[in-house]
């Protein structure tokens, strides 16, 4: 199905036009009218926030914060936050959305948010981070806390910065609250698996979506692009479970080797040199031509819109799984869906993140801690069970997965606010 020139709810912004762009299709599949639309469409608070900075040659520079609750129908705001040059309130909004739908489609008691600092982390001293982070948790103090918005890392941000984010709340409440942010250290109530759980849940549902055409894992080949906390992890464990990694990127190019690159040794490169670039072993490679190698499965891990119109006619791998939020275009996605590509979107393959947060919350909230064991079959179960239910709606309507899981999602937000007695 899509959308039209015509559709209400536009931005400028493409992360955010794609977003809303992928809402109009779900609300037009399932018959809603403009009002529960608008509801959809529209985030429920925002902050806006400066956040000056010492630098540590003592002049100031002011970065601008965000945090967006997109929607809070059926539970706190749950996200990322994101530190990237790029970050701006539309960016913020679209990244929120997309985790309203993720949060619903795998059936967590969790709305959607998401926040983010336009700053470059590479060019700053821990010492100023710590002090960037403090300041922005500070500013938005007063839409945060365990059972309100609940944070967690995303691109440009980890455990490290969360351990910031949890002392500076704690600090100002006056005791400490584990549970106002997830993926922290194990040391301040992190939970174990936090570290690796989106890339163990993209394993999960590429085992699913090649298992449904009696495809093997173990037999496939696969590139990722992007090797941060969600790529990295990627290709470990698609390594370690048989399968053949022949190609990993980062920001400053590709490295790729057709009978597979030896990932535990390219993930020591990475430690000792900062980038994939310069891996012996391997063939250089830019990074772009990544996307359109010849493989099973493409694994895009690290931006937005790299998927576009102008490249999706020469992607070749047969499924494309999408780690990072936001990698296909919806030009691009029509495109993938007419070459018969399958595309795993984004709101289900990278939600093994969000769920094994939630493990963390709970566990916080309980002060008692699961084992390795218990949280992995946890997140197995949950990825398989929430890739079967989307598999089954794709099904049964003629629907992409794409589709399906939007409207699974959408749906089920729609619904919280039926009940709750906003609509008829
Ligand atoms: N962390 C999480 O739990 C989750 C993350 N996501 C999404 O996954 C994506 C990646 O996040 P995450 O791994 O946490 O972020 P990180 O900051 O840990 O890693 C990002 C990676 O992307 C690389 N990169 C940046 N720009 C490019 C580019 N143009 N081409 C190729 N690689 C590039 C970076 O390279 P370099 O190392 O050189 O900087 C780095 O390897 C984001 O879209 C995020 O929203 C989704 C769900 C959960
Ligand atoms: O773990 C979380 O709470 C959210 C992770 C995230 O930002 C995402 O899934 O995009």
């Amino acid at each position: 199905m899509t959308t039209t020139s015509t559709r209400p709810f536009r931005s400028d912004n493409p992360a955010l036009d794609n977003a809303l762009g992928q809402l109009a299709t779900a609300v037009e599949i399932l018959g809603y009218h403009e009002g529960l639309h608008e509801t959809l469409a529209t985030p429920r608070r925002e902050i806006n926030v400066a956040v000056p900075l010492r630098r540590d040659d003592g002049h100031v520079q002011v970065f601008h914060g965000h945090r967006v609750q997109h929607n809070v129908s059926r539970g706190p705001g749950k996200g990322g936050l994101r530190f990237h040059p790029s970050v701006d309130i539309d960016e913020v909004r679209a990244l929120a959305m997309l985790m309203t739908w993720k949060c619903a489609i795998v059936d967590l008691p969790f709305g959607g948010a998401k926040g983010g600092i336009d700053i470059d982390p590479s060019e700053h001293t821990p010492e100023e981070l710590e002090r960037v982070t403090r300041r922005y948790t500070s500013e938005i103090m007063p839409l945060i806390g365990p059972t309100q918005d609940i944070m967690a890392p995303d691109m440009g941000t980890g455990e490290r910065e969360m351990a910031w984010v949890m002392d500076t709340y704690s600090v100002n409440v006056g005791h400490t609250i584990p549970a106002v942010v997830t993926g922290k250290p194990l040391a301040v109530g992190g939970s174990l698996g936090r570290p690796a759980a989106t890339a163990r849940g993209i394993v999960h549902v590429t085992a699913s979506a090649l298992g449904a055409a009696h495809e093997k894992l173990r037999r496939s080949r696969v590139a990722v692009q992007g090797f941060g906390k969600v790529g990295g992890h990627a290709a470990r464990i698609f390594a370690e479970e048989g399968a053949t990694v022949v190609a990993v990127s980062d920001q400053f190019g590709a490295v790729h080797a057709d009978g597979g690159l030896d990932v535990p040794a390219l993930l020591a490169h990475v430690d000792a040199t900062g980038s994939v670039v310069g891996f012996e072993g391997a063939d250089p490679l830019d990074g772009p031509d990544l996307l359109t190698l010849d493989v099973d499965v493409l694994v895009p891990a690290a931006v937005d819109g790299v998927i576009t119109a102008d490249n999706a006619r020469d992607v070749r791998a047969r499924y494309v799984v999408e780690g990072a939020n936001g990698p296909t275009t919806q030009e691009a996605d029509q495109i993938l869906s007419k070459q018969g590509v399958t595309v795993v979107p984004d709101i289900l393959a990278n939600a093994g993140g969000v769920i094994v947060s939630y493990f963390e919350w709970v566990q916080a909230n309980q002060t008692y801690w699961w084992t390795d064991d218990e949280i992995e079959d946890r997140l197995a179960h949950r990825m398989r069970s929430a890739y079967g239910d989307v598999a089954r709606r794709a099904a049964d309507e003629d629907l992409t997965l794409r589709d399906a899981a939007l409207v699974i999602g959408v749906e089920r937000v729609a619904d919280a606010h039926k009940l709750r007695g906003l609509y008829p």
